[in-house]
């Protein structure tokens, strides 16, 4: 696990509350991610990682409660909920035709750390390739400006250095915002790497992985 990061915002930016969620087979669950801090979710395929983030995100119905902050899930239009405790799906979904029609201001997005040119902002989505859409979504939902971050296997379509390279950007941003954030994963290397709490979906329950 990460070591812990004395010069986190502890204040002024808000903690991801969980409590006593439930959806499909999962059993009511409570957990809380502090600002700046990743949690890491693992569980079989099929287990209900995808769909506990969907329910964070208010994008599936739920039982339960979930807080950012003072500001609670229920009392939120979900739009805005949504732009805040920003969910990034495994399979990113993009209906425009290129790139920088996606992003508020495309001229503003640091497109370096993940190897890209600012011209991508003018290729067509139907040329991007996996792993491009992939790092692509990861940098259009940080360009929307979220407060708290659901992440579905982020790096799953990449290579292993280029993995690596998005943990970093990852990490740095999640610290410096204070973002909340939960990182589904398979790798147990990259919880290691990444995660400072990790939870595993273990039959109808969640639990804490010591
Ligand atoms: N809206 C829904 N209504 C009913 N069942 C659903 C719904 N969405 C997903 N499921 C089912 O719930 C189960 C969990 O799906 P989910 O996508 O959350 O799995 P996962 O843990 O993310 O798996 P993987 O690691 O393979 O991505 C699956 O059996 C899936 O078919």
């Amino acid at each position: 696990m990460t070591a812990s990061h004395p010069d986190l915002p502890t204040d002024t930016e808000a903690a991801l509350r969980v409590v006593q969620v439930a959806v499909g087979p999962l059993q009511p669950t409570d957990f809380s991610i502090a600002p700046g801090r990743v949690t890491a979710l693992s569980g079989p395929s099929g287990s209900g990682k995808s769909r506990l983030l969907r329910a964070l995100a208010d994008l599936d119905a739920h039982d339960g409660e979930v807080w950012l902050g003072p500001t609670c899930q229920s009392r939120t239009p979900a739009h805005q909920w949504r732009r805040r405790v920003m969910l990034v799906p495994a399979d990113s979904q993009w209906w425009a035709d290129t790139v920088g029609e996606h992003l508020p201001d495309p001229a503003r997005v640091d497109w370096a750390p993940l190897g890209f040119e600012p011209a991508v902002a003018d290729w067509q989505i139907s040329r991007l390739s996996s792993g491009e859409r992939q790092r692509l979504a990861l940098l259009r939902a940080v360009a929307h400006g979220p407060q708290a971050l659901l992440l579905d296997e982020p790096t799953a379509n990449l290579d292993a250095e280029t993995t690596r390279q998005v943990e970093q950007w990852l990490l740095e941003l999640i610290r410096t915002h204070g973002w909340p954030t939960l990182w589904v994963s398979h790798d147990r290397a990259q919880v290691e790497r990444v995660a400072d709490h990790h939870l595993r979906i273990d039959g109808h329950t969640l639990a804490e992985v010591a």
